[in-house]
């Protein structure tokens, strides 16, 4: 067989394999632009806080019909907001490198069809909710809200304190997930609201830090821009501080044990660990490993919760 003949086929079927996947990587994906506006990751980590409330809200395993509408409901709203939020912003991500490829920002999906999208997400996330308790529904409508538009439209671009008020809807979601499963509010349900609450500034303004440049292009007053580098890394490592004593109070309280004091305390010393160097040896990089390290923080922090309650369910 002739050497073309053998090697024929291999060029041009990696040709035809390479076109294939060009053709596809070039070809705007709809879909991907769509998801992206929901900002997925961030809904996951949302959701899985939501969860945990869920789950210290009741002794042993929470009601299956609270837990599937409740993260449904939870996940469309938080989803919605997510996509307001782009289409609120879509003239400042156009001025940020971190975000002027967006799907609004650039182009690629009409504004008018994100808000379609958005406000279908909203409605049915607010009528599942519903199905469950009405306080649930009202509470996470204003977490939308709160986020969407409150901190969107109008914090954002006015304070640098913005994502501190702003944060309430952020922190809002284990509250959702305890409300969910209870019908009504609980001490305990806030003390995990306060967790995430005081975990926001330091996981944001580590991002603000690195991104310090395009929040002062984009005319954003985020704090590293109207305070300077030096008092957004010393308000970091306060705020971190407040974490770790924030952190203590679901064991002092008892709703947490042990494994929760252990863990929960571990994780929140490396996370002024992070601070401190940031502040005082910072080096190139270290800002956004700071902010990093703030997400699979929360992840852990969460974790922990669930497993030291868990641990407690099956031992008493
Ligand atoms: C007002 C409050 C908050 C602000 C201002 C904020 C800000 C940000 C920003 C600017 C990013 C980078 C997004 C990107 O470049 O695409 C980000 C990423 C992220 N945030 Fe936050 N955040 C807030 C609250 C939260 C909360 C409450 C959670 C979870 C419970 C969270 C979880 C995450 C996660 C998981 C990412 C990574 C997303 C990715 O890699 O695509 N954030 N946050
Ligand atoms: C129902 C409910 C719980 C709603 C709130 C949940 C929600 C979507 C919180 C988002 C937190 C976040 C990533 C904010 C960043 O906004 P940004 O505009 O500062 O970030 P960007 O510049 O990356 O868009």
């Amino acid at each position: 067989m002739a050497k073309s003949q053998v090697l024929g086929n291999a060029p041009r079927t990696s040709t035809v394999a390479e076109t294939a996947k060009t053709r596809s990587a070039s070809k705007p994906n709809v879909w991907r632009d769509y998801l992206t506006m929901t900002k997925p990751k961030v809904v996951a980590m949302l959701l899985l806080t939501a969860l945990v409330g869920m789950c210290l809200a009741v002794p042993g395993i929470p009601p299956a019909k609270a837990v599937i509408l409740g993260l449904i409901g939870i996940g469309f709203q938080s989803a919605a907001a997510a996509v307001f939020n782009h289409v609120l912003d879509r003239r400042f991500d156009t001025q940020m490198a971190r975000t002027y490829n967006r799907p609004l920002a650039k182009g690629r999906i009409e504004t008018w069809k994100a808000v379609v999208f958005a406000s279908t997400l909203m409605v049915m996330g607010f009528i599942i909710l519903l199905e469950l308790n009405a306080l649930t529904a009202w509470l996470t409508m204003a977490s939308l809200v709160g986020y969407a538009v409150v901190y969107t439209v109008w914090l954002k671009h006015a304070t640098p304190q913005n994502i501190v008020i702003g944060g309430i809807a952020g922190a809002a979601p284990p509250l959702l997930g305890w409300t969910a499963v209870t019908g009504q509010l609980d001490p305990h349900a806030l003390l995990l609201v306060m967790l995430v609450f005081t975990w926001t500034p330091p996981h944001f303004w580590a991002l603000a830090i690195h991104r310090r440049d395009d929040y002062a292009k984009a005319g954003i007053p985020m704090l590293p821009v109207t305070h300077g580098i030096e008092f957004t890394k010393t308000m970091v490592l306060l705020y971190t501080v407040m974490l770790f004593i924030v952190g203590l109070l679901p064991w002092l309280t008892g709703m947490s044990g042990g494994v929760y004091l252990v863990g929960s305390s571990l994780l929140n010393l490396g996370f002024i660990g992070y601070a401190l160097k940031l502040k005082f040896a910072d080096s190139k990089g270290h800002a956004w490993a700071t902010f990093k390290y703030s997400i699979w923080h929360l992840l852990a922090l969460f974790v922990v919760l669930l497993g030291d309650h868990w641990i407690r369910s099956l031992m008493f």
